[in-house]
């Protein structure tokens, strides 16, 4: 492969028209489209779970800044961490990825509920 051939194939996606059309890549294409519809199902979901999950928080937040609690419960996160990664490993994913999950959600509710705190 020439370098000019190199750099058009790492630039290409399946949705320029010749894919299609080629016999070579259209299987993978097909193949790649079908895929996208799956993780296009699961987007759809975490964002309706996101949505109920910092409905939950927003209540706490409240609860918390009413009583006097702080923000972050640091024994509460680590509980957390312990059983996201163990859910992970049963499940066939990555930790690592269970806790960059956890902690971009518990960042983000914690700012919520500072912000909770301060209004109030
Ligand atoms: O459980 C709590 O105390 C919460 O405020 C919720 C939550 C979370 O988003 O899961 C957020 C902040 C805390 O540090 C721990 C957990």
């Amino acid at each position: 492969m020439s370098d000019n051939e190199q750099s058009d194939w790492r630039n290409s996606t399946i949705d320029a028209a010749e894919t299609r059309e080629h016999p070579e890549t259209a299987e993978a294409v097909q193949a790649i489209e079908r895929l996208r519809g799956s993780i296009d199902n699961v987007d759809t979901a975490i964002v309706m779970l996101l949505a109920e999950r910092f409905k939950y928080t927003a209540r706490i937040g409240q609860w918390k800044a009413r009583a006097g609690f702080a923000p972050a419960d640091n024994e509460r996160e680590h509980r957390q961490i312990a059983r996201l990664r163990t859910l992970a490993e049963q499940a066939g994913l990555d930790p690592d990825i269970a806790e960059s999950y956890h902690t971009f959600v518990v960042s983000e509710s914690k700012t919520r509920h500072e912000r909770i705190a301060a209004q109030s």
